[in-house]
């Protein structure tokens, strides 16, 4: 852990020590006590809304359902606050899996619409189910805080919620630096290339979702207790919004943010009590001045400050790529092939019967005009379209109707003609993800730091730091790969494919965009990649770098593989300067494929 975040821990430990012994009144702890409980919610949602950048504004449901199941497990069925915690806690978990469900199909606004009808239900039902909830009149005399049979004191109660919160927030920081906050954040800002790396989006995004759930359900619980009295109106759409709040005017992603943000909108209104009716405007007025002057929330914008000011990436150990990559890949070099596929798009043939065999550690260049069938080709083989009739396999690994996520662990990297890259994670983060599908630790080892955990995300570090030496940008490693010139964002998505220690790894025209300088580094490496013994197939419109480096030519036209040999052997063949040109007779001269 940075000395920043132990010098943010440490006085967030101070301030939730001192606060009960400053605090003179039973008032100013209780409202301190809500505000924990608010904290929690918020950084539990952090997760969901930070690292997996969806949107609820559902969170009050899931709040309430803690909070009646907390209620009625421990009026009902005379459970403890530690009994009741743990229901709610599974309850609402399972709530959050049946959230994440929509993720599949929608996002964005139509995310946050389903996220507030299940709110809506929530709410309903805690009204009109009476006779479990006590309908609109709620549930009353709840137990005081209570565990294992022993009644806990206004002061005791206070420690659970903060040790509660503190690890919280210990374990969400945790979980941000491990291989899930990685994928997590890598799925929320590139899901195609994240599929590609064979990352499951839908695995990632209901674990965001349980998390979030979950800890909803546990401050449920607390709130339960620490007001012995629930009723619907208080788990409205408002506070759902107000949760949003906290965690966006504290700083999305950001560790301690959520934190402030439940401070301040759980302070706020009672310091602006003395507006009297203005009150609600003075609340909106100051949200939207603060939005304003910091978009990125409070501790975003103080974060993107101190960014500046990180280590150089040559202070870690690097292992070198070489070692790494050709003594996996020497043992596997690996054989695609693909037998009679056809894609077809409604009436249009993208791909027909189209045959293709990449050999053994050799460089194969597909080649094609414009609209031959190439990328439908090659999204095909890495399973972002399925394909309409026939076959393909990787060492005779039947790869038909698998998901892209799937394919890519099968050991099938791939770059995209328009780069897709985790734009706002920096560019060592960005080859962590391509890495990370040989991490093997849990969520609890992440949550937990165990050191097992921690030796993995080292070796991780270091092979992708070799990684970045291999493509020429380890000086580049705390950059965001946003900011990167285009030529450089290219080598990195290379980086982020080898990471994954393909056996066969798809460039999709890596030289589009680049300089003739650029290009000839492009061809030095593709030549380094394939004497790792890593196959590469390779589509590409520049004829030169072809010539340069493929061992063998496919050439695709209206989606049929029209000749399949050796460079030279495909430059002369009339049917391939038909192709281009239109006329097989029109020139002897090797065929230029236009750029
Ligand atoms: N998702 C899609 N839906 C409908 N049609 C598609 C889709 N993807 C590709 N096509 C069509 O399939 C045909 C082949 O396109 P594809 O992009 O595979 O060609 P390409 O050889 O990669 O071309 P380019 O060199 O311009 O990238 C084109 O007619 C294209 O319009």
């Amino acid at each position: 852990m940075s000395r920043l975040y132990a010098l943010g821990f440490l006085a967030l430990a101070a301030v939730l020590t001192a606060v009960p012994l400053a605090s003179d009144n039973e008032y100013e702890l209780r409202l301190f006590m809500l505000f924990l409980i608010y904290a929690i919610i918020a950084v539990g949602l952090n997760v969901l809304i930070g690292l997996a950048g969806l949107v609820s504004l559902g969170q009050a449901g899931l709040f309430a359902l803690g909070s009646y199941t907390g209620a009625i497990t421990a009026t009902r069925l005379g459970f403890d606050m530690v009994g009741a915690g743990l229901t709610a806690a599974v309850v609402a978990g399972l709530f959050g899996v049946l959230l994440a469900y929509p993720t599949v199909r929608v996002r964005g606004v139509y995310l946050a619409v389903v996220t507030i009808a299940f709110g809506l239900i929530v709410e309903n039902v805690a009204i009109e189910w009476q006779s479990l909830t006590g309908g609109t009149t709620g549930i009353t005399s709840i137990p005081s805080p209570n565990v294992f049979g022993l009644r806990l004191s206004g002061y005791a109660y206070y420690g659970v919620l903060a040790v509660s919160l503190f690890l919280l927030v210990a374990a969400a920081h945790n979980l941000k630096g491990s291989r899930y906050g990685r994928g997590l954040m890598a799925v929320a800002q590139s899901e195609t290339a994240a599929r590609a790396l064979g990352l499951d989006p839908t695995a990632l995004r209901t674990l965001a979702f349980v998390i979030a759930a979950v800890t909803a359900g546990v401050a449920g619980t607390y709130y339960a207790f620490l007001n012995s009295y629930i009723s619907p109106d208080i788990f409205t759409f408002t506070d759902s919004i107000r949760f949003l709040l906290m965690v966006i005017l504290g700083g999305a992603a950001s560790t301690f943010g959520p934190v402030i943000g439940a401070y301040i909108l759980t302070y706020l209104p009672e310091y602006l009590q003395e507006f009297a009716v203005w009150q609600k405007f003075a609340y909106g007025a100051l949200l939207l001045i603060v939005m304003f002057v910091l978009p990125r929330g409070i501790m975003g914008s103080l974060g993107a400050l101190w960014s500046g000011l990180r280590p150089a990436a040559r202070a870690i150990a690097a292992t070198d790529a070489r070692t790494t990559l050709a003594r996996e890949a020497s043992e596997q070099r690996a054989e695609l092939v693909a037998r009679d596929l056809t894609v077809r798009f409604g009436g249009l043939t993208a791909l027909s019967e189209a045959s293709l065999r990449v050999k053994p550690g050799e460089v194969h260049a597909l080649i094609g005009p414009n609209g031959a069938g190439k990328s439908t080709f090659i999204n095909t083989i890495s399973g972002f379209y399925r394909p309409t009739a026939g076959a393909f396999e990787l060492d005779g690994l039947q790869l038909t109707g698998m998901a892209s996520h799937e394919i890519a662990r099968a050991g099938l990297a791939r770059t995209f003609q328009n780069t897709e890259l985790f734009g706002e994670m920096t560019v060592l983060e960005n080859v962590m993800v391509g890495g990370q599908q040989r991490l093997r630790y849990g969520v609890l080892a992440s949550i937990l730091r165990t050191p097992a955990m921690r030796r993995e995300e080292t070796h991780c570090r270091q092979a992708a730091i070799g990684l970045l030496a291999f493509v020429g940008l380890e000086d580049y490693a705390y950059e965001e790969a946003r900011f990167l010139p285009f030529g450089l964002q290219r080598r990195l998505e290379i980086a982020r494919a080898l990471a994954a220690n393909p056996r066969l790894l798809l460039l999709d025209e890596p030289a589009a965009g680049l300089t003739t300088q650029e290009i000839d580094d492009l061809e030095a490496m593709i030549r380094r990649i394939a004497d790792l013994g890593i196959s590469v197939l390779l589509i590409e419109h520049h004829v030169e770098l072809i010539m340069a480096v493929a061992d063998t030519v496919t050439v695709l036209d209206y989606g049929q593989v029209i000749a399949s040999a050796t460079p030279a052997a495909v430059q002369a063949d009339p049917r391939v300067i038909e192709a281009y040109f239109g006329t097989s007779g029109a020139t002897h001269a090797p065929v230029e494929v236009p750029a």
